[in-house]
């Protein structure tokens, strides 16, 4: 009996001895980076923070501390490292091995199962080699169409919306339109979520993209099946299987709609040519020679629906909040809008135009350096990798720190200080800046994401002019609002006098900001 109970009582110590001893190799490997003190049980669980804003405050703030480069913290026994030096991002980016995703991807898989974003080995090779044409200029110029199209609604909508000098919350407009631009150009179907907002589709996508972001960090939420017990599990697989119904529902309607055609003789050469979505090209692509199954065009489909507008929104909402405070880089944008498209400024900029604006690139480029819509990479090392001469154990989350890279002064002079010209002085190293990432797995839809933020940029910056939300809010010397990245005494300082329309950035998937980002606008009269 009294063994029993000495047994029982020593079964806690004996585990942790175990989990302290396994985890002792990887602390003696991953001791030449810096990083905080870890604690038994916790690692560094405990100063992290609770909340994803939180967490990327204390990201940057051990970033500080830690010299600017990389450094390491434990989560429980996992370490983690934060990759930010350039040299060992290039090895990492390079590899064409160390490419199986962090296990924050697994929260996607129940939505996107093994898609492009979330798989590895030799089904994503085959797969990003299969998809890489659909970005063809032909088809870019094709989804520049649909860009155009809904980006004219949307400046409808804020007309209506922003009138009278009322303040709107710019993230949440941009949610609906890059969900009506990914819709119709991933599968050829406008579902209107501009219009209809609280549309069960619509509310479906919302919701999921939330729950991603809601269970990331949290204790418990975060694996499937200790979810799956909780009494929210209900709705979240209500949402679920609304996405999977409409997404499989699309794919059969489109099946047998290219039936139809290709039973009937229509060779009708003078019909235009018609608009290709996503989906069609998957439709009529092979894989080891067959055609995909519906569970594989199921699976792409639904990972750009995800990362073709999360991204896109970040990037859309930001740039928009930086014209509102830079008045500035507004009017240089504004005035090369002027130039390029002479007295047709209520027109659409053809992709040619769009080109011409070098401004506008400039400036998405600047607010893709202090706003990354992707603030971080997760990969893990499925093995130990010799990185940059220093051995990373097998078991390690690496965590590739886009976000930290922007805020480098040995990279980026003044940081703090918005300015797009900087682009065309400063000649960053290939993997100093790489918002959409470098490398076999960087970001397949970066031509696609760049001509949708400068179209819809260009446009909202020819119809008004973008002010924030109360008038001392517009920055004077150029300085950013957020604090990202300076010194805790200056941090400290700056926070004190925050003003509740200074956006919180978080940051999960895809950067955020979890106040929103409030801005006016004011008409222009040409
Ligand atoms: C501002 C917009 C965007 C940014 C900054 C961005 C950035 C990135 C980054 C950094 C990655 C690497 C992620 C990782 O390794 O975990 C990535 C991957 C990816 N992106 Fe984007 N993205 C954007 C928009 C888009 C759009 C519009 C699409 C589709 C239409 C798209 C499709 C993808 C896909 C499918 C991957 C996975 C590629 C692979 O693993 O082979 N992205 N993106």
């Amino acid at each position: 009996m009294w063994l029993a109970v000495l047994a029982l009582l020593a079964l806690p110590l004996l585990v942790l001895v175990y989990f302290e001893l396994r985890a002792s190799r990887r602390r003696r490997m991953l001791k030449v980076f810096n990083g905080p003190a870890p604690v038994p049980v916790l690692g560094n669980a405990n100063r992290v923070g609770n909340t994803p804003a939180e967490i990327l405050a204390t990201i940057f703030d051990w970033w500080q501390e830690y010299g600017k480069d990389n450094f390491v913290f434990w989560i429980g026994y996992t370490p983690h490292l934060a990759v930010t030096n350039p040299k060992h991002l290039e090895y990492i980016l390079n590899s064409q091995s160390l490419i199986q995703k962090s296990t924050i991807y697994e929260l996607l898989h129940p939505w996107l199962g093994y898609g492009l974003l979330t798989s590895h080995g030799s089904k994503w090779h085959k797969h990003r080699k299969m998809i890489t044409p659909s970005f063809h200029f032909n088809i870019l110029q094709d989804f520049h169409e649909v860009m155009n199209e809904n980006s004219t609604k949307f400046i409808a909508q804020l007309r209506r919306d922003a009138a009278g000098g009322s303040i709107i919350d710019f993230q949440d407009h941009a949610h609906y339109l890059t969900l009506d631009v990914i819709c119709d150009t991933a599968m050829g179907v406008p579902i209107n979520a501009m219009e209809h907002r609280n549309s069960a589709i619509v509310q479906a996508f919302k919701d999921m993209c939330l729950s991603v972001n809601m269970r990331a960090f949290h204790p418990f939420k975060r694996s499937n099946r200790i979810y799956s017990l909780s009494p929210e599990y209900a709705g979240y697989q209500r949402t679920l299987k609304t996405l999977q119904d409409f997404t499989y529902d699309i794919i059969e309607k489109r099946v047998e709609t290219l039936q139809a055609g290709q039973n009937s003789s229509d060779s009708d050469s003078s019909s235009p040519r018609k608009k290709m979505a996503f989906l069609d090209t998957l439709l009529s692509s092979t894989v080891d020679g067959r055609p995909l199954t519906r569970q594989e065009i199921y699976e792409e489909v639904s990972t750009f629906m995800f990362e073709g507008h999360d991204t896109t929104t970040s990037g859309v909402a930001f740039a928009g909040y930086l014209l509102s405070r830079h008045p500035e880089a507004q009017q240089k944008m504004y005035q090369e809008q002027c130039n390029v498209m002479g007295s047709e400024l209520d027109r659409d900029a053809t992709f040619q135009e769009i080109a011409q604006m070098k401004y506008l690139d400039l400036f998405i480029k600047e607010a893709q350096r202090v706003y990354p819509s992707v603030p971080m990479i997760g990969r893990y090392a499925d093995k130990d990798y010799m990185i940059n001469g220093t051995l990373v154990p097998k078991g390690t989350t690496i965590n590739l720190a886009l976000v930290l890279l922007g805020y480098n002064d040995r990279i980026f002079k003044d940081p703090h200080h918005f300015r797009p010209e900087r682009f065309e002085e400063e000649k960053p190293g290939p993997f100093e800046y790489v918002p959409f990432s470098a490398g076999p797995r960087n970001c397949i839809g970066q031509k696609f994401a760049l001509l949708e933020l400068k179209t819809v940029i260009s446009k909202l910056v020819r119809s008004f002019e973008v002010l924030p939300a109360v008038d001392e809010l517009l920055s004077t010397d150029g300085q950013l609002n957020t604090y990202l990245g300076l010194s805790p005494a200056e941090k400290q300082k700056r926070e004190a006098g925050r003003h509740k329309y200074d956006p919180i950035l978080s940051a999960v998937l895809t950067l955020k900001s979890d106040n929103g980002l409030h801005l006016r606008l004011k008409e222009r009269r040409h």
